[in-house]
């Protein structure tokens, strides 16, 4: 593989566009990144804001490209891999997917076997450059392979290695679901706030700094979250009646249970997909 790998997105949606921004801000050149997916308008728009080479032929991508990220939806990633099976198994790149539930072995079995892939789980934050992401490589990737990969998904955020592919469900659940969990408290707080009178974008302003500043703060801080907490609960005071109603309600094992949940569905996926198109 040369010094600058040629990087392949099949797939343009919400993921592929999020990783795609984050890699040119971190300077990542647009000249070695194809992209290809059916509806050639979307394409076109991807090609004028990101300057990437475009196509609506997904083998044609996966011929250009060092390293293929496949970015589609799990439901048609079999007839995806079906389809560039024949070219990647004449080209051998590397193959990185980044789609929830499908195992390592799934995918390969759908490329012909034998290549090197990489499975991460990333999550949409990686536009702004502060994604998350987990990793796990399988036997046939390389430790050079291995730091293409930590390359692109470092300059886009965390990129943490997984031991064991299990972990990847549990990853899912946690960073790869877990900017909606945050978005629906910036929802609700937005709503609860507003409903007290205060202007929608000053309330928005204001939940979003406090988010940003929060994570900022717990990300640099020697003491754990729960210190941080109590930090803010002046005894007596405003803070303890709102956590005291958080805690009253559920809020814990409400968590558990929706991360639980994600877990769940993300192990189903994998057995659905590896049954369905045996
Ligand atoms: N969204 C997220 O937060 C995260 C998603 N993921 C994973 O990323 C993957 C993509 O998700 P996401 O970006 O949200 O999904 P989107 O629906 O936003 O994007 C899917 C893309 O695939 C394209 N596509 C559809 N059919 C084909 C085809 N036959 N060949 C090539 N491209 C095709 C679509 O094109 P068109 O629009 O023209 O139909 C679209 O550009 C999934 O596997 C998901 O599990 C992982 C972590 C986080
Ligand atoms: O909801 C999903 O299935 C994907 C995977 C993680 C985030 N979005």
């Amino acid at each position: 593989m040369s010094t600058s790998p040629t990087i392949g997105f099949i797939g343009a949606g919400n993921m592929a566009t999020a990783i795609i921004g984050g890699m040119l801000d971190s300077g990542f050149r647009a000249a070695n990144i194809w992209v290809s997916a059916p509806d050639d308008d979307h394409l076109q728009t991807m090609r004028r804001k990101f300057g990437v080479s475009v196509t609506t032929d997904n083998r044609y991508c996966a011929e250009q490209s060092d390293v293929i990220i496949l970015a589609v939806k799990p439901q048609i990633m079999a007839e995806v891999c079906g389809d560039i099976a024949p070219m990647v198994q004449n080209t051998r790149p590397l193959v990185v997917s980044i789609a929830a539930g499908l195992t390592a072995d799934t995918l390969d079995n759908w490329l012909g076997g034998g290549l090197p892939l990489v499975r991460v789980m990333p999550n949409t934050p990686s536009l702004v450059g502060r994604g998350a992401a987990g990793l796990y490589a399988n036997d046939g990737v390389s430790d050079a392979q291995k730091k293409t990969v930590e390359s692109i998904f470092s300059s886009i955020g965390l990129a943490l290695w997984l031991e064991d592919e299990e972990q990847i469900h549990g990853v899912t659940a946690l960073s790869g679901s877990g900017p909606a969990y945050f978005f629906l408290m910036l929802e609700a707080l937005e709503g609860a706030a507003s409903e007290a009178g205060i202007d929608p974008r000053t309330a928005r302003q204001l939940a979003i700094q406090t988010m940003a500043g929060a994570a900022e703060m717990a990300a640099r801080s020697e003491h754990d979250p729960a210190q941080l907490k109590r930090n803010v609960m002046s005894p007596g005071g405003t803070t303890e009646q709102a956590i005291h109603t958080f805690e009253e309600g559920g809020l814990r094992p409400l968590v558990e249970k929706a991360y639980q949940s994600a877990m769940k569905r993300s192990k189903e996926m994998a057995t659905e997909m590896a049954q369905a198109n045996q």
